[in-house]
């Protein structure tokens, strides 16, 4: 199918420019060539005129770095760009990368556009890209829907709930979303544009090499960036782990986790063709319905949140008051136990689970979900006070987490202190936000956890 019109928004409806010498698409938030609405999009309008099509990515360097990205994330970028540049080369589709903000390099090149094709994010650092190039950008410019299964707008028009409000609400237009996604070919390549790049993205250590970023967190051998890397993960595990996903995700060591996050997070893989692929695998229904559960409902969830919450990032403003209310009560409870920052990303702590799940994060770049959870209850059980903690969680979220800084972590991170969530019995510190007790160390095989993140961690060591 083309791309469904619900994913479509018009910017500027502006006709598209007659002197415009190619489309152009700004490519910063779905990093792939292939299963992209937007670059499709891009496509299908450059053969109506009879343009070839340019797409474009502006490296944030320097003090003009992302907010918290550090060697960590930008090496995983760089290679998912590559891969990228790549696939859009073989497709005669053009590549022009700079370093400077995504607006500056799209307000450019869009001066010799007919037309600009968007994607479409949800931080804040996102948005105001958005708005920046609507407010200079003469041209037509179009947005294209392609990071959630359900554009979020249909699926809801205000703040959810919980995943119990937005679930139904979800399900009633997944399969109107649910569509493979038709190539289009090129029919008039970018080759004879004469446009270059600054950066050579052919050697992503170079370019990576050559920036000013916190180079405090390296970069991971676990997970290689790219659409092909991700592809080739999500076949190995629907063809494996997936066939007992619905038992086994709570247990850290059965591996029945599709380690997708990172690629989702940097638009290498399209949700929708992760649940397509999900849907023909040989499963049952059960695990399908776990699976569909976590990368549509709850994912979408909290782009919900992070859309309709102006300070996600903070705890006054993203915490509901019954949660804030009931932790201001125990504020003053005794912690038997207090950590500071650095203990905690060193994992110092009297917990020995709870410093093997911070290994894990802290050298590769990742976490399993089940973990994820006592790891986030006991940062605020070891808290000064609940904001601190729910800060120095989001802190540490985002530094290690090859995942991290995206709305899954604000969201997640604001689930640890009762967001989307309902009271609990009350607890010491936690009020009646829900507890999560050391037993739910002993529901797993520990030990075979703890060796597997052992492995992991020798074969990041190795030179
Ligand atoms: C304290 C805490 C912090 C977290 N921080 C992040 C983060 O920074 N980035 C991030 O992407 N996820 C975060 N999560 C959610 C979840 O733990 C990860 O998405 C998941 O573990 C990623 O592993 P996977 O891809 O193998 O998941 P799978 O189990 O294979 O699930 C497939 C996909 O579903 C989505 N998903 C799974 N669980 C959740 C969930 N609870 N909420 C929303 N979407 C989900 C993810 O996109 C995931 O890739 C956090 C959870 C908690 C409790």
């Amino acid at each position: 199918m083309t791309v469904e019109p619900g994913r479509i928004r018009v910017l500027n409806d502006a006709p598209p420019d007659e002197k415009g010498r190619y489309v152009l698409y700004l490519l910063q938030q779905a990093n792939r060539a292939h299963f992209n609405p937007a670059l499709e999009l891009a496509v299908r309008e450059a053969n109506r005129l009879g343009l070839p099509v340019v797409a474009c990515f502006g490296l944030l360097d320097g003090s003009n770095g992302f907010p918290e990205a550090n060697a960590r994330h930008y090496a995983f970028l760089l290679q998912g760009l590559s891969d990228a540049a790549n696939g859009l080369k073989t497709r005669g589709i053009g590549f022009v990368m700079r370093k400077c903000s995504p607006a500056e390099i799209a307000i450019d090149l869009a001066k010799q556009a007919a037309l600009l094709v968007l994607d479409r994010g949800y931080l804040a650092i996102q948005k105001g890209w958005y708005e920046e190039i609507g407010k200079r950008v003469k041209t037509r410019i179009v947005q294209v829907e392609g990071d959630v299964v359900v554009p979020l707008e249909i699926a809801s028009s205000r703040h959810e709930f919980a995943a119990r409000t937005l679930r139904p609400k979800i399900n009633k237009q997944l399969d109107g979303f649910l569509n493979p996604l038709r190539v289009v070919h090129v029919k008039h390549s970018a080759d004879k544009l004469g446009l270059s790049s600054t950066i050579d993205i052919s050697d992503p250590d170079a370019v990576l090499a050559s920036m000013t970023l916190d180079r405090s967190v390296p970069p991971v051998k676990r997970f290689k960036g790219g659409e092909t890397e991700a592809r080739r993960r999500l076949k190995a595990f629907l063809s494996g782990p997936f066939a007992h996903y619905g038992d086994t995700r709570g247990k850290p060591e059965a591996g029945a986790a599709s380690h997708m996050s990172p690629y989702l997070h940097f638009g290498q893989i399209s949700p929708v063709e992760i649940v397509l692929a999900a849907r023909a695998a040989k499963a049952s229904d059960d695990d399908k319905q776990a699976f569909v559960e976590e990368v549509v409902v709850r994912r979408e969830l909290a782009m919900n949140h992070v859309f309709f919450t102006a300070h996600y990032d903070s705890y006054d403003h993203a915490i509901p008051q019954w949660a804030r209310d009931t932790l201001a009560e125990k504020a003053k409870d005794e912690r038997p136990h207090l950590y500071t920052d650095e203990q905690l990303a060193n994992g110092e702590t009297h917990d020995a689970g709870w410093n093997t799940a911070m290994k894990e994060m802290r050298e590769t770049g990742f976490m399993h979900n089940h973990l994820r959870m006592y790891w986030g209850k006991k940062v605020l059980e070891w808290s000064n006070s609940p904001k601190d903690g729910f800060e120095r969680t989001l802190r540490l979220n985002n530094r290690f987490f090859l995942d991290g800084r995206d709305p899954n972590s604000f969201t997640n991170v604001g689930w640890v202190y009762g967001l989307h969530d309902r009271p609990w019995a009350r607890r010491p510190i936690f009020g009646t936000v829900r507890y999560q007790s050391e037993n739910s160390l002993r529901k797993f095989d520990l030990n075979a956890y703890t060796r597997d993140v052992e492995r992991l961690c020798r074969e990041e060591a190795k030179a």
